[in-house]
């Protein structure tokens, strides 16, 4: 089961459909400028905690922050309109 592939989905259909107390519609509601402003403050914050907790050597919570900003990445692509395979193309043309 590629559980990111699923999240993905419902991320597109959540920025599409917008439904009431959806957090991904929330952050992408406003106009495009607003919302990617918006989906990017959240990259920084979640980055820096991040590096916060890879810096006290605390996995659990270098885990659950990762989540985050992995979680906050998908939003911006799927809301710039990128396919999730389109990520997974990228990755594949790196592949040694
Ligand atoms: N994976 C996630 C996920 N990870 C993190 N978050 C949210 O990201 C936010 C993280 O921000 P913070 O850590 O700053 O916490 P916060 O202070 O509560 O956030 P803010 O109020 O400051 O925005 C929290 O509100 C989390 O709920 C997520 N929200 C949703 N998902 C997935 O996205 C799907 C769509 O969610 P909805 O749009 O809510 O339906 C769901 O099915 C889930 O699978």
């Amino acid at each position: 089961m590629d559980v990111l592939r699923e999240v993905y989905a419902i991320i597109q259909q959540r920025i599409k459909e917008k439904p009431e107390g959806s957090y991904v519609a929330k952050l992408t509601t406003d106009d495009k400028k607003k919302a990617i402003n918006k989906i990017c403050e959240k990259i920084g914050e979640e980055a820096t905690e991040l590096i916060l907790a890879a810096k006290d050597n605390n996995k659990d919570e270098v885990i659950y922050e990762s989540a985050d900003l992995i979680f906050h990445i998908m939003v911006l692509l799927a809301y710039l309109g990128i396919e999730y395979d389109e990520l997974m193309a990228e990755f594949e043309r790196r592949k040694k």
